[in-house]
């Protein structure tokens, strides 16, 4: 197995008296996608900024690029480091190209990349107008070519869809894929759930600190033996007069099985004539979420 990319061990940080993380642990692979979900103040932005070496933790071992992002040697694997934060600001009185150009300056990247980047992010029409006068996502958009300046190999990016509209929301995760065929390592942390589940290996999801789940979509689903619900079309009230099928019936056209009895399910289902089509909808993230944020709230009781 190649060398994680970013490594958290036993990660803690206390702000006074506050616990922020308590035991945290990430191997983050070349070329993953890692989901960070959790309500306000569960520790997300705290965990980006550990591994960008902005915050030291109070407990644990940091490895990024496999050297502490605190340490000196750390100034060399900054260029290969993107970052969007969550509140993106950017001097007001500059132009869009303007304020690239200086990161690309910073990052050391060349000139030629801040046009190709900004017609990545359909901003080159307004590149030479003030930020003063860009929209919310259209300031997002600028906040995005920031952070994949220099074809970065590590992606941080805090709610990056928020103020982007459904299209830019598209192409967004497009540049996100695109950037993980290319081997980049990315950690998208986002509140709005529907649309992420295609584009991340792996899911975190954080509470008051804590790693309540880590693992990809289907681990998750099988650690929370969630039902599955099957869809059906053309049997017109045939389901419910089915002793086999009542139990499981959440209305005429839909069952909610258990993973093991889905197959045995959909076989008997498959023998219905008037069958026309079939679904099988498993639980998606957030149902995942709920799930394991109600348990949490399930233990405190
Ligand atoms: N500099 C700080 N000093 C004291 N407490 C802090 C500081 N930064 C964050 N906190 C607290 O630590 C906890 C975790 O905050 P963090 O910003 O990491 O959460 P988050 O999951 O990113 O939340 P959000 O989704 O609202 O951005 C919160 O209770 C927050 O109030």
């Amino acid at each position: 197995m190649s060398k994680a990319i970013v490594s958290l061990t036993g990660i803690g940080k206390r702000y006074g008296t506050l616990q922020a993380l308590s035991g945290i642990g990430l191997q983050l692979a070349p070329g993953e996608v890692l989901g960070l979900f959790g309500h306000n103040g569960a520790g997300k932005t705290t965990m980006m900024k550990i591994i960008l070496g902005v915050l030291a933790p109070s407990e644990g071992e940091v490895r990024v690029f496999d050297v502490d992002p605190q340490s000196k040697q750390a100034w060399q694997g900054r260029r290969q480091i993107g970052y969007l934060p969550e509140n993106v600001s950017f001097y007001d009185q500059l132009s869009g190209r303007q304020v690239l150009s200086y990161f690309a300056r910073l990052k050391g990247v060349a000139k030629t990349e801040v046009l190709r980047l900004l017609q990545q992010v359909g901003l080159e029409k307004a590149m030479d107008r003030q930020v003063k006068t860009y929209s919310k996502g259209m300031r997002q958009r600028l906040g995005l070519a920031q952070a994949f300046l220099g074809d970065p190999k590590l992606l941080l990016l805090d709610e990056p869809t928020v103020g982007l509209d459904p299209l830019a929301t598209a192409e967004f995760y497009q540049a996100v894929d695109k950037l993980k065929q290319d081997g980049a390592s990315i950690i998208l942390c986002s509140h709005v759930l529907p649309g992420v589940e295609q584009h991340i290996d792996r899911a975190m999801i954080l509470s008051g600190g804590r790693a309540l789940a880590l693992g990809t979509l289907e681990e998750l689903r099988r650690q929370a033996s969630l039902p599955v619900a099957i869809r059906t079309k053309g049997l017109n009230g045939t389901l419910g007069k089915d002793s086999r099928f009542q139990p499981y019936m959440v209305d005429s056209n839909r069952l909610l099985v258990t993973e093991e009895q889905k197959l045995a399910t959909v076989r008997a289902l498959l023998e219905f004539e008037a069958l026309e089509d079939l679904q099988l909808e498993p639980a998606d993230l957030g149902q995942l979420y709920q799930h394991y944020l109600g348990a949490t709230a399930r233990e405190a009781l």
